[in-house]
């Protein structure tokens, strides 16, 4: 039987406080009642999520070229972003949540629009109750503007190095992506403005949770953006859900999971959906995450590509301003409510 849940002892939790700290107490043998957050947290086993070679891309099989790109979960292989690059930008991240906690909390967030942001973060769910999530972050804007925390040092040339191999990748692939959609070369490039595009740096930890079923990492949700680059330590976590099941992901050593995003279900008129995923805890290890969200320039419009909606007879999501549709998002705490939900148009609209 499970152990039950411990009393409200740590009812003084402040809102932002670490989970790493709570986490590595000696005495801690159950999830305190704030991060209640009963699930089942087994995924099933997947083998249906094709591994997407890079270098195929180049190929001149327009078929070749279809197959892989009409997937919505991508472990990318031989995508040119060095294995020590890889390894420094997780090492960097390690380093930065092993800092003093004075040094995180200068980030606390004070509103949606702060370039640098480091908590663990809480959800309201849907019995209108708070729950504190398994995991401490840090995010910070990348592009069009560098932002980065001071501490550790290291963590600022590593992360402009990354950013900048990162957007290269997202360009070719979106190249390939708006052939695969019979949009004109350049197209989604010009229409975008992905020389501005915005790029979001977040890395996630998850320490060792006494009772992995009754706690989240980060509970169901679609990513802004086009599509998400994730990398994570080895340590497996990152469930997506596909027909309403969920399924583990394990992507191979040095390779990105790149996930389809809103922004790019929006574009493309429905034709490639959100990836609805979540990241459960363990008992045994210290997960790390480093998650990259690329999306179009801050002061595009996003709305579904002409050619697509004439095809289509009409658009299926409102036009928003890219950077207003993220921090709607980042204030939205609310469990399970999807702002691409809020920008459908339902077919009697
Ligand atoms: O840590 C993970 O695997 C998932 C992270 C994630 O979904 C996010 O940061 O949006
Ligand atoms: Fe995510």
């Amino acid at each position: 039987m499970a152990p039950a849940i411990a009393p409200m002892k740590l009812s003084n939790l402040p809102e932002n406080s670490f989970v790493k700290a709570l986490a590595e107490s000696s005495t801690l043998n159950s999830v305190p009642s704030q991060f209640s957050f009963a699930n089942d947290s087994r995924g099933s086993h997947s083998d249906s999520i094709p591994i997407v070679d890079f270098s195929l891309l180049a190929s001149d099989n327009p078929d070749q070229r279809a197959k892989v790109l009409g997937t919505l979960t991508m472990p990318l292989v031989n995508h040119g972003i060095p294995d020590s690059l890889l390894k420094a930008i997780i090492d960097a991240s390690l380093e930065y949540f092993e800092l003093p906690e004075a040094d995180k909390r200068r980030y606390e967030a004070k509103s949606a629009s702060d370039p640098i942001k480091s908590g663990s973060g809480s959800v309201i769910n849907a019995a209108n109750h708070r729950v504190h999530l398994w995991r401490d972050f840090v995010k910070s804007y990348v592009h069009p503007q560098f932002h980065c925390p001071d501490k550790p040092q290291k963590l600022r040339k590593v992360l402009a190095e990354f950013s900048e191999k990162t957007r290269s990748v997202l360009r070719k692939l979106l190249q390939d992506i708006g052939e695969n959609l019979g949009l004109e070369k350049g197209y989604i490039d010009d229409t975008l403005k992905l020389d501005s595009c915005f790029q979001l740096y977040a890395a996630n930890y998850y320490p060792p949770c006494p009772q992995p079923d009754q706690a989240i990492g980060i509970p169901a949700h679609t990513d802004h953006g086009l599509l998400t680059f994730l990398i994570h330590n080895g340590v497996a976590g990152l469930q997506i859900q596909h027909d309403g099941k969920w399924f583990n992901t394990n992507s191979p050593q040095n390779s990105i999971l790149v996930n389809t995003a809103d922004h790019l279900e929006i574009f493309s008129n429905g034709r490639y959906k959100s990836v609805r995923h979540r990241a459960v805890v363990n008992s045994e290890a210290t997960r790390i995450s480093v998650v990259m969200a690329n999306g179009a320039a801050p002061d595009a419009i996003v709305r579904p590509a002409e050619p697509l909606v004439e095809q289509d007879g009409r658009p299926f999501y409102q036009p928003m301003k890219f950077i207003e549709y993220v921090e709607t998002m980042l204030s939205n705490r609310l469990e399970g409510k999807s702002n691409l939900d809020c920008i459908k148009i339902q077919q009697d609209d």
